[in-house]
């Protein structure tokens, strides 16, 4: 099953030449597609386009079935595409990070016990037991990056869109999320420049250049 379909995607930023000219990609159950390209190339647009935080000029965005156009029909679908930032701070806005976690799961129905333990779940598999209480203002970059995770990951998203999942880790925590990442059973879309991580987390890579899709090859 086709869990994006996405089809002859245009796109400018306002008063500024077209990012994308006519992409068309398919992400399927179970795949892991990496997008690469260079600095610029539309990345992060291309993903922002998929949840509708942007909204094409031209072609169709299709996902879990059917095309998507208006914003109900995107707010259906980003809690089942959860889109990791690429700067947690665009993502974390809570006090503490459980209320970080739990924020998609209240707002979705979730009670306050089942929230707390999506929360403790969540938190446990990302190695992250015990840090319900801190302040997620005072955490580290690596930290703040695993919470972000944990936000999306409470919803229990069916797609999972990781942009530069490996930022301003070390080596460690880089390890760590390649790994995690690596035992989840969502499809991905994964945006990164560090061939590692696409090798060890993608099936398949998609070239952007230009504004459309110059090259893909199975990895
Ligand atoms: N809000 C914005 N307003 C205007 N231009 C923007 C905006 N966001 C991005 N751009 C421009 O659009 C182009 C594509 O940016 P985008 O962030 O999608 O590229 P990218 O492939 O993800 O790059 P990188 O690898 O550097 O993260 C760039 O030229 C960027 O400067």
């Amino acid at each position: 099953m086709s869990l994006f379909a996405l089809s002859d995607i245009r796109f400018a930023y306002a008063a500024r030449p077209a990012v994308l000219d006519g992409v068309s990609l398919r992400l399927d159950a179970g795949e892991r597609l990496a997008l690469v390209g260079d600095n610029g190339a539309g990345k992060s647009t291309l993903l922002s386009l998929m949840v509708g935080l942007l909204k094409p000029s031209g072609g169709t965005v299709e996902a879990f079935g059917r095309a998507r156009v208006t914003e109900a029909d995107f707010a259906e679908i980003r809690p089942r595409a959860g889109l990791v930032f690429q700067d947690p701070d665009d993502q974390l806005f809570c006090p503490t990070v459980a209320e970080d976690v739990a924020f998609g799961p209240l707002n979705t129905g979730a009670s306050r016990a089942e929230a707390r333990r999506i929360v403790s779940d969540t938190l446990n598999g990302l190695g992250l037991a015990g840090f319900e209480d801190r302040v997620t203002h005072h955490l580290s970059g690596g930290e703040k990056r695993l919470v972000s995770l944990a936000a999306v990951l409470a919803m229990q998203p069916e797609a999972l869109l990781l942009d530069e999942p490996t930022n301003a880790l070390d080596a460690k925590a880089r390890a760590r999320l390649i790994e995690v990442l690596s035992g989840l059973p969502q499809a991905m879309v994964i945006v990164s420049h560090d061939p590692e991580v696409r090798e060890a987390l993608a099936t398949r890579a998609v070239l952007l250049e230009s504004g459309r899709v110059a090259d893909e090859y199975p990895l």
